[in-house]
């Protein structure tokens, strides 16, 4: 086979890569090693498993710190797929420990590849790149650090090598995919017979680094057997183990506030831990990888779609991810915001509702705290942009501008923006008419991609889908007045769970539920919540899905304000009624839910970031009175038995917002259908049409839809 010589990717640059399986390529790539300048950069791969050249290999490497990798996996670090479990980009910090654990070095990689891996051992190999010297650890014995692995973080503890690594500004979806791999994949190899140093060195296999299978069954029913076997005295592993000293491996301990997931000492309680799964993530639609990769390649992208085609959850994925620091998920409601774990664009932004003049609002952005938001911001998200005020929007994308001192639109602030503005327009004041975001003056420069999804997820029943779609558009055949007013006498009622009113004023809200819990016998259970920060209760409560004081009786409808568990129906808005309190101080409530499954709830943590990046929290059981909730509130949610009352209507989408909100027609009961009510607003209509033109253009030459679009932009 003839040698291939290619330029390596990752700045490598001026080295040479041979690739081929036959021994002149082979030893080629020994000759090029050789002579390549010792503890530079890493330079060449080879394929071969000669015995002979194995041996000169492995001395080279060890004796001359030249290193030596497959070629297959260079080339394939910067194309990093979504589901990969195997390969991060992130900063890294690589600190050498004393023995008690202090940093004696460190080294910081701002932009460092981490690959997960398996020498020719089939030992785990962690491996460390940042476009020059790669580093490679061994991960025999190791501890992981995950407690923070939401918001990007986790520490790998080297433990033989006293080294531990440290995993920064990463995706969290992606770390949280990585560490699961490396975690099952590390408890499964627990049960293999380790290689000894000398073994290694007699056996003449050359150096390779393989990058780690995807996570399969088969790797956590081996994790899982090594679990089962309760109470075994564990096999001697490892140098640190043999010698009898494990004292570095228990270094953190169990109840310390950073102790996650621990391997190996924790392996020596197999008892104590439950069995693990394979991961099983919802996967996302052909549609929303499509706009997931658009945003990856750091275009700035509007996307729509009817309710319930799934933008919400997509963009959840969106932010899991970018990197962490530089990425602020927004929305422009609290509950919104709430459901992709993020902040309301008002806390972003820091100008208060955004009134007053430019000048003022730029005093406002520039705040300590604000400003650092402002500045680190890269990659803002906004969904329910349907509420979100043109004026406000322009005022944002000024100061942008001014506080990031870019003449780019948006100050080069990469923007995710999302909804549906056949939903709920802005909060006016008075009668007059709202300004959508799409008629803000830099709308069109900011957005270079507009995208629909159009796979409706909530509903599957199609007929009731496209009953929906019709009063979407404000076009109310005879057909769907009639499925409509025929809803009215649909018995929702099971088990003791009653529909939830979904009512246009928030005042009919506050007094049906207070009402109808006085009604109920019994006494009073009161659950208050824990906050990060009492004298913050407002700002919290603005953010919070769940109230400071829950007030419950037996008999009170309720519903779950989070998502506990997807595959047994336990989901946000889940419906449900109180059966019974348990015994004991806690007294904690026992919910029967219209999925069928019958729980005591405990109490659930929500972390929001304010203004200044300060983390608030708040520890209260997930639940909320259900008897009613105004539709503005219900605006993101799906319901499973709602009953509407659309006779005080005052907004043009809101009757759709109300009814997109049930998952069917038959958990729909619809008091006063009156087809009056159902109104698309004729600016959003246009603005659709005209999109949906465009669209056509963008699938045919995306590209050239950009080019078009840059130049139309240039104009206004
Ligand atoms: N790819 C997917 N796989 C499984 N379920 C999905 C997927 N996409 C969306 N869903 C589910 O569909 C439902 C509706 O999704 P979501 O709330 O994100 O829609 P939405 O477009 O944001 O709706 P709205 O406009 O009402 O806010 C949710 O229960 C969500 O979990
Ligand atoms: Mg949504």
């Amino acid at each position: 086979m003839a040698a291939k010589t290619f330029r390596p990717p990752l700045g490598l640059w001026g080295r040479s890569y041979i690739h081929g399986s036959d021994a002149t390529s082979h030893v080629l790539a020994i000759v090029l090693n050789a002579l390549s300048p010792i503890g530079g950069e890493p330079a060449f791969v080879t394929i071969g498993w000669k015995l002979f050249t194995g041996i000169f290999e492995r001395c080279l490497s060890d004796f001359l710190g030249v290193c030596v990798f497959t070629i297959e996996k260079t080339a394939g670090l910067s194309m990093l797929s979504e589901e990969d479990g195997a390969e991060l980009q992130c900063t890294v910090a690589v600190e050498r420990l004393n023995a008690s654990g202090q940093a004696l070095k460190r080294q910081l990689l701002r932009r460092a590849h981490v690959t997960l891996g398996r020498n020719e051992f089939q030992e785990i190999v962690l491996r460390v790149h940042d476009g020059k010297v790669p580093q490679t650890f061994t991960l025999r014995e190791m501890q992981l650090f995950t407690r923070f692995a939401r918001d990007g973080k986790s520490t790998i503890r080297v433990v033989p090598e006293n080294t531990q690594v440290l995993i920064s500004d990463c995706p969290p979806d992606r770390l949280r995919v990585f560490l699961k791999t490396l975690s099952i994949k590390h408890q499964a190899w627990q049960g293999k017979t380790p290689v000894g140093d000398r073994a290694k060195l007699l056996s003449g296999i050359p150096r390779s680094f393989e990058t780690i299978s995807p996570l399969q069954q088969k790797d956590i029913q081996q994790a899982n057997e090594l679990r089962g076997k309760v109470n075994a005295p564990p096999p001697p592993r490892g140098p640190a183990e043999r010698h009898g000293n494990r004292s570095a491996g228990r270094q953190v301990k169990r109840d310390s506030p950073d102790y996650n997931e621990c391997s190996p000492v924790k392996a020596l309680h197999p008892a104590k831990k439950p069995t693990l799964h394979l991961p099983i993530g919802r996967k996302l639609s052909k549609e929303q990888s499509q706009v997931l990769r658009a945003v990856l390649s750091g275009k700035n992208v509007f996307f729509t779609g009817s309710a319930g085609t799934g933008k919400s959850f997509l963009l959840k994925r969106i932010v899991g991810s970018l990197p962490p620091k530089s990425t602020y998920a927004t929305a422009s409601t609290g509950v919104a915001a709430c459901h992709i774990g993020g902040t309301t664009l008002h806390n972003f932004a820091g100008i208060g509702c955004g009134s007053a003049p430019l000048e003022r609002c730029l005093e406002l952005a520039r705040r300590p705290g604000v400003l650092q938001q402002w500045t680190s911001c890269r990659h803002l998200i906004i969904d329910e942009i349907s509420m979100v005020e043109a004026q406000f929007f322009d005022k944002l994308e000024a100061i942008a501008r001014s506080i990031r001192r870019s003449t780019q639109p948006f100050g080069g602030i990469q923007l995710v923006v999302c909804g549906d503005f056949l939903q709920l327009p802005p909060v006016t004041k008075g009668s007059s008419k709202p300004n959508f975001c799409f008629q803000a003056r830099s709308w069109r420069k900011c957005i270079h991609l507009n995208m629909e999804l159009t796979d409706v997820r909530r509903q599957t029943d199609k007929r009731f889908i496209s009953i929906l779609q019709a009063v979407r558009l404000g076009r109310v055949t005879e057909e769907v007045t009639a499925a409509l007013m025929k809803s009215a006498y649909h018995s929702i009622e099971r088990d003791g769970i009653l529909a939830t009113r979904l009512c246009t004023h928030k005042d009919d809200v506050e007094l049906t539920n207070e009402n109808k819990l006085q009604q109920l016998p019994g006494p009073v259970h009161i659950f208050q919540a824990v906050d990060s920060d009492p004298q913050l209760v407002q700002t919290i409560d603005s953010q919070s899905p769940v109230g400071q004081v829950l007030r419950l009786r037996v008999g009170a409808q309720v519903m779950l304000t989070k998502n506990l568990d997807v595959q047994r129906g336990l989901v946000n808005g889940a419906r449900g009624v109180i059966i019974s309190f348990q015994p004991g101080s806690k007294g904690l409530p026992v919910v029967r839910f219209l999925c069928g499954v019958t729980e005591a709830m405990k109490p659930e943590r929500w972390v929001f970031k304010t203004t200044g990046g300060l983390y608030l929290s708040r520890q209260q059981l997930p639940l909320k009175l259900a008897w009613a909730i105004s539709i503005h509130k219900s605006q993101g949610m799906t319901l499973d038995c709602v009953e509407i009352s659309l006779a005080r209507v005052f907004e043009s989408g809101q009757a759709y917002v109300a009814l997109s909100r049930a998952s069917n027609l038959q958990g729909l009961r619809v008091m006063d259908f009156d087809p009056r009510v159902v109104r698309a607003d004729p600016d959003v209509l246009l603005f659709y049409r005209r999109l949906r033109k465009e669209q056509l253009l963008q699938q045919g030459s995306m590209d050239e839809f950009v080019e078009r679009n840059n130049k139309e932009n240039q104009l206004v």
